[in-house]
């Protein structure tokens, strides 16, 4: 076997670390080296069928726990991550290929961001009355946890979407089977040790290792699992969809995105180029929210282009542990291929690519999943490069010459997830942010989140929202009671 390691990542089941039932496991790999370095379990629907059993059992005590014990856990459960920050920073690149100054500065506090966010929020979770004035009759509605809920989570912002879900679904007084992505299980396997420390009873959280055709499967099988909070591809989220909806379980759905960076010649031009750097190659591109359309008002065109080309030039790409590294590896060999498959459709789709387009191939590290960061201008909307998500450091320009225009070609894909926008212009501002076909719009920056926001795309790039009080409704099933007084 190609291993430079041996660590056993196992499976989190009642407060336990266990092997799966059927001793099936799967390697996963350092995409830094390209090498494998440790093994995790494809969990089986028997290891679901046994996880679910703790996850009811433990529902009983857990729904009826006081929100303030609640609240209690999740704050401990905040610092424990805070705690071991440079272990769990580590962990992360590790296994995601990401820098580990990205992990450190985004990944992690955000995690215990969410954990944090949500152990508050529940202290403020409220639900609703409707007095029926002039009936003599007045309602009052319950929010209760559902039960056994799946949280489902990808691998391109591993602990910090696993949490996400998580945090909510268990503050609201839920159980959860969750599953972390099989390219990317390592700060999953660690944070259950940080809720057992933080006092979380067992069986609350079950995190369950496994591919997607196996342990994702098993879970939306699973009958008394009756809600799933998904992140990840659209065409995964289509099975989902598939398969729950006969099943009538609840879903939330975050999928894909096609992402439109708009940029008037009237915006703060230094401003707008270093946001749109980053919009563009963060995470190496691999975040849905990645503008990885730019559409440039005309006069500005020429210019920007020269210098975007210029700035991108100078990032580096380097091993996730080095001080330097702008971008580390991208996740897999697989996704490696089909980001550089894109890339070579550029020629016969009409597109000139102004910089990258190569792996790198870092000495020491020749198997590892580099990427350099690649700017494709291209000729119409209508191309592959602009149609299809990529989730790579890839990114194309293009001119436009009016507003309606560019809304034309910012509408004109499946997906909605967000849009930037650049200008200082208050009225088209008002226009663009009203017409745009997307969950997000960001003016004037990128990325900015404030955790009470509804979080989520319309179209091919999902259903529902997550963040705040929208979450905490989705976690919970409203039960209306209709009082008839004399
Ligand atoms: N947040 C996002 O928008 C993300 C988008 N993607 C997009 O999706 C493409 C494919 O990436 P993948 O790694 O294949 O993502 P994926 O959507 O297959 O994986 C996300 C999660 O779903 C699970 N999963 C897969 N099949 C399942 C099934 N049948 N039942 C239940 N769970 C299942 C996976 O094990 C993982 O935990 C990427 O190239 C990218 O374009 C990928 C990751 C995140
Ligand atoms: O909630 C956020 O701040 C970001 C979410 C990002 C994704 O869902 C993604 O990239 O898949």
């Amino acid at each position: 076997m190609n291993t430079h390691d041996n660590i056993i990542i196992q499976n989190y089941s009642n407060g336990k670390y266990t092997n799966p039932k059927s001793n099936n496991w799967i390697d996963n790999y350092e995409p830094a080296s390209g090498k494998i370095y440790s093994k995790i379990p494809n969990s089986n629907a028997q290891d679901i069928e046994e996880a679910v059993a703790f996850a009811k059992a433990a529902f009983t005590t857990w729904s009826t726990t006081t929100i303030d014990e609640r609240s209690h856990i999740l704050l401990k459960i905040a610092e424990g991550i805070e705690n071991r920050l440079q272990e769990l920073v580590e962990a992360e690149s590790r296994d995601n290929g990401k820098p580990v100054k990205l992990a450190k500065a985004v990944d992690i506090p955000r995690a215990a961001s969410n954990f944090r966010f949500f152990g508050h929020a529940i202290t403020q979770f409220a639900s609703e009355s409707h007095e029926s004035v002039g009936l003599q009759a007045m309602n009052f509605t319950l929010r209760k946890p559902i039960g056994v809920v799946g949280c489902i989570s990808p691998w391109n912002l591993p602990l910090y979407l696993f949490t996400w879900k998580i945090a909510p679904a268990i503050a609201a007084g839920n159980c959860v089977i969750a599953k972390p992505s099989e390219v990317t299980p390592m700060t999953a396997f660690l944070l259950g040790e940080i809720c057992t420390e933080a006092g979380l009873p067992p069986g609350v959280l079950n995190i369950m290792h496994g591919l997607g055709t196996s342990t994702g499967q098993a879970i939306l099988d699973h009958p008394d699992i009756k809600a799933i909070s998904f992140t990840g591809g659209t065409k995964t989220g289509e099975h989902i969809a598939r398969t729950c909806a006969p099943k009538f379980k609840k879903l939330s759905l975050e999928l894909g995105g096609k992402n439109p960076n708009i940029i008037f010649a009237d915006c703060d031009y230094d401003r707008m180029l270093k946001t749109t750097l980053h919009s563009s190659f963060a995470n190496q591109g691999q975040i849905c929210l990645c503008g990885s359309r730019i559409f440039v008002e005309r006069p500005l065109y020429d210019r920007f282009k020269k210098d975007f080309v210029a700035r991108v030039k100078e990032l580096v790409v380097a091993h996730p542990a080095s001080a330097k590294a702008n971008l580390g590896a991208l996740v897999s060999k697989s996704h490696l291929e089909k980001v550089q498959s894109y890339i070579a459709l550029a020629p016969d789709e009409g597109g000139t690519i102004l910089c990258g387009g190569n792996q790198v191939i870092i000495p020491e590290y020749e198997e590892g999943y580099y990427l350099e960061p690649t700017v494709i201008e291209v000729q119409s909307n209508r191309c592959k490069l602009n149609q299809e998500e990529i989730f790579g450091p890839v990114v194309t320009i293009m001119p436009f010459d009016t507003e309606e225009e560019v809304l034309e070609y910012a509408n004109d894909v499946t997906y909605g997830l967000s849009s930037t926008l650049w200008t200082k212009d208050i009225d088209r501002t008002m226009r663009m942010s009203n017409a745009l076909q997307a969950g997000i719009v960001w003016v004037n920056t990128w990325m900015m989140r404030d955790l009470r926001t509804p979080f989520g795309g319309v179209k091919a790039s999902g259903v529902g929202r997550e963040g705040g009080f929208e979450a905490l409704r989705f976690f919970t099933e409203p039960k209306n009671v209709c009082i008839k007084y004399n």
